[in-house]
């Protein structure tokens, strides 16, 4: 017997090799696909009519600082230097263990509720996001940030709580949860600090997630200070692999495009964070066109303002198209393809794709509403007007976390009164 059976879906599987299914059914066990086609001889525990929806690989979020939830709206409108510097972080220097679990789980929450199966996360006190994750059912990839800002001490302390929620959290949570290494960016950590990081990454088979070219800025401090680029550095040092999760790569050259393809290099596009906080414009196409593997991210909530993947697949598929004066630049399915496929294959994730043997992370997308009505392409709904909030059903490991549209993880109510009140004291103590 199953676990679960999806029937009467149009079934998006993203695999090339078997295409979409109008009238499909998917078979769920031991966290896993086991079946995919027109009609099924097994009987599950639990049968759910898809009709007039979609199923699809759930979304993955390559980029975000979960428990950012909780500045939500807290500093808009700003320069990037100034908001970080002058805002975030003298707010961040409030932050409680309390507050990141409290801020994660509503994170969670969002995800769950707008299809996001699995992201990739850098903050503080990660051990409480780890607990968040373990409770909500999602996949995450997760690191503790480390900022040096060349203060050596500074270093090795985050270095060292860094090596220990890598060891501590590795594989936990029957496997959903990964851990890696978290150096914030080329120009607040030190070429010395970024090599060592590289180093115990290697050691420990973590992977390295990394701010990477996000503004001008960054670009005109690396050149004055090492006289090339962030992305010559980290090539010199030795530092690029597939086991590297870049996020932003705005300000990058045609070489260091290439360098990024060559070192197989994944690249988290964060659209909406870019956009708002005028960072620039990432050369998806042209990474794309190198083979670079670009996905999808949202930054975290205070720069987005929002963990919506729906609305970040629509971001990038139109801010590119009148940055190129090409329409048929990121077409829908190739968007999806980075919202999906390419997430997963950044964190490493046997998902992404549905396929009989990968993991069951998957949403159903109620395609009954006014603003899905006709429908002639599902690729176009789904990118340009599809929202988050039309996810009725997530499930993750095979495990259903909301079932149409009620969330089985937690009591949602008590997250967000508790997030609620935790953001609200936390900005007091910022104010204070
Ligand atoms: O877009 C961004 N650029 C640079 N730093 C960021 C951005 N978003 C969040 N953080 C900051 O990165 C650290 C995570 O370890 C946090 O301090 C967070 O505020
Ligand atoms: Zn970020």
């Amino acid at each position: 017997m199953a676990d679960i059976i999806i029937k009467n879906a149009y079934v998006l599987t993203m695999d090339p090799e078997k295409g979409d299914l109008k009238n499909g059914t998917i078979v769920i066990e031991d966290g896993k696909i086991t079946e995919i086609g027109e009609k099924t001889s097994e009987s599950a525990d639990t049968v759910i009519d898809a009709k007039h929806s979609v199923v699809m690989p759930g979304l993955v979020n390559t980029h975000t600082h979960a428990a950012m939830t909780l500045f939500r709206g807290y500093a808009d409108d700003l320069q990037l230097a100034d908001w970080l510097e002058g805002h975030i972080w003298p707010a961040e220097a409030k932050l409680t263990a309390e507050d990141v679990y409290k801020g994660s789980l509503l994170a969670c929450l969002e995800m769950i509720r707008s299809g996001t199966t699995a992201f990739a996360d850098m903050y503080f006190y990660m051990d409480e996001t780890a607990k968040a994750v373990e409770i909500s059912g999602l996949r995450a990839s997760l690191c503790h940030g480390l900022i040096e800002l060349w203060n050596e001490e500074k270093g090795e302390t985050d270095l060292k709580e860094g090596k220990r929620f890598v060891r501590a959290w590795q594989g936990a949570a029957d496997g959903r949860i990964k851990t890696m290494y978290g150096p914030h960016a080329p120009n607040t950590c030190s070429e010395e600090f970024l090599a060592k990081v590289r180093e115990e990454a290697s050691k420990d088979r973590a992977g390295i997630h990394i701010h990477l070219l996000e503004t001008e800025a960054e670009l005109l401090a690396m050149k004055e200070r090492y006289g090339k680029c962030s992305v010559h550095l980290l090539e010199d040092i030795g530092f690029f692999g597939p086991d590297v999760l870049a996020a932003h790569c705005v300000w990058l050259s045609d070489g260091d495009i290439e360098i990024l393809g060559k070192r197989g290099v994944n690249v988290s596009h964060n659209v909406i964070s870019n956009m708002k906080l005028a960072s620039g414009i990432a050369p998806v196409h042209k990474m794309l066109e190198k083979g670079v593997n670009v996905s999808l991210g949202t930054d975290g909530c205070a720069s987005n303002n929002n963990l919506d993947l729906f609305e970040e697949m629509k971001t990038a598929a139109l801010l590119h198209k009148v940055n190129t004066f090409s329409p048929t630049v990121l077409p829908a399915r190739q968007v999806l393809e980075m919202g999906t496929v390419n997430g997963a294959k950044a964190l490493g994730i046997e998902a992404g794709m549905l396929k009989v043997g990968k993991k069951a992370d998957l949403i159903v997308v109620d395609m009954r509403k006014p603003h899905l009505t006709p429908c002639f392409d599902i690729h176009s709904h789904l990118v340009y007007s599809a929202r988050g909030s039309d996810v009725r059903t997530t499930i993750v490991d095979g495990k259903l976390l909301m079932d149409d549209y009620r969330v089985l993880a937690f009591d949602e109510q008590k997250v967000l009164e508790e997030a609620q009140k935790a953001a609200e004291e936390l900005i007091a103590r910022a104010n204070a």
